[in-house]
């Protein structure tokens, strides 16, 4: 995804949740200034003979039907507080993706045992950041904006952390994306999560059409997806 194509949907993105743009860049500015390398995404084991599993933090992960497809996948991409659950079931995460609000001993432990981490800055985890970058294996940090990438800090798409997780496996060159844990009409969410999941079903849909792939997670849903702010024909 080259910038140009992400940023009229992060505008719209923006604009519905009223985030400041010069704040997200201070968030892509805070990592870079922390950062002067990333870890190279080539680097993970997905390519175009690759099933790529995409969890996300719903309850349904821990169904015995996501937990098989999981296993299944050659690689797993976990979004955040997915990696905790899949590891309860001695399911190893690949590639960790977050912005830091939950979970960030996790990111410390994966870094320091050479497990990549896509870490997120926006202009609501300066402070996040600040505390839990430095104590990563720098290595194996993939430092990520959905602001204009800058130095070392990359977009590759993607808003929530479950659906950078999948913009992040398609950039790479995934054959095929399989999506776990994916709850979109979740009632344990409150409001302000269940619009970020709104966008984040968009994305997933908008991330179909560009790979012209059908995600089963969004079978039955299509037709009500709202898609004025989607690029597509
Ligand atoms: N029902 C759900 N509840 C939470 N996350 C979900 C759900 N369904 C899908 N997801 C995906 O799982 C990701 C990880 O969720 P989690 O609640 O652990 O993290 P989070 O740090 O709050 O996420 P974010 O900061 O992106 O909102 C979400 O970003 C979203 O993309
Ligand atoms: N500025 C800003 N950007 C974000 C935020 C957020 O709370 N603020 N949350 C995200 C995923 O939860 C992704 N991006």
């Amino acid at each position: 995804m080259e910038f140009d194509d992400w940023e009229p949907v992060y505008e719209a993105i923006r604009r519905d949740f009223g985030y400041d743009r010069a704040g997200d860049e201070r968030g892509r500015d805070r990592l870079a200034s922390l950062l002067e390398t990333s870890f190279d995404p080539s680097k993970l084991p997905i390519g175009p003979e690759t099933t790529v599993a995409v969890a996300g933090a719903g309850p349904s992960l821990e169904t015995d039907r996501a937990l098989e497809r999981a296993r299944e996948a050659d690689v797993v991409v976990a979004a955040s507080t997915a990696v905790e659950t899949l590891a309860s079931h001695d399911i190893a995460s690949d590639c960790m993706v977050t912005d830091l609000d939950k979970n960030p001993a996790t990111v410390k432990r994966l870094t320091a045992r050479g497990v990549p981490v896509a870490v997120h800055g926006h202009g609501d985890n300066l402070d996040a950041i600040r505390t839990v970058v430095p104590d990563c294996n720098h290595d194996y940090v993939l430092p990520t904006t959905q602001a204009a990438p800058r130095g070392s800090v990359r977009n590759f798409g993607g808003f929530t952390d479950g659906d950078r997780a999948a913009f992040l496996a398609d950039h790479i060159g995934a054959a095929r994306l399989v999506f776990v844990g994916w709850d979109f009409d979740d009632p344990t969410v409150d409001p302000p999560k269940a619009r970020k999941l709104e966008w984040a079903e968009r994305l997933l849909f908008w991330l179909e059409v560009r790979r012209d792939e059908r995600f089963a997670v969004l079978d039955g849903r299509r037709d009500a997806i709202e898609t004025t702010a989607l690029p597509i024909p």
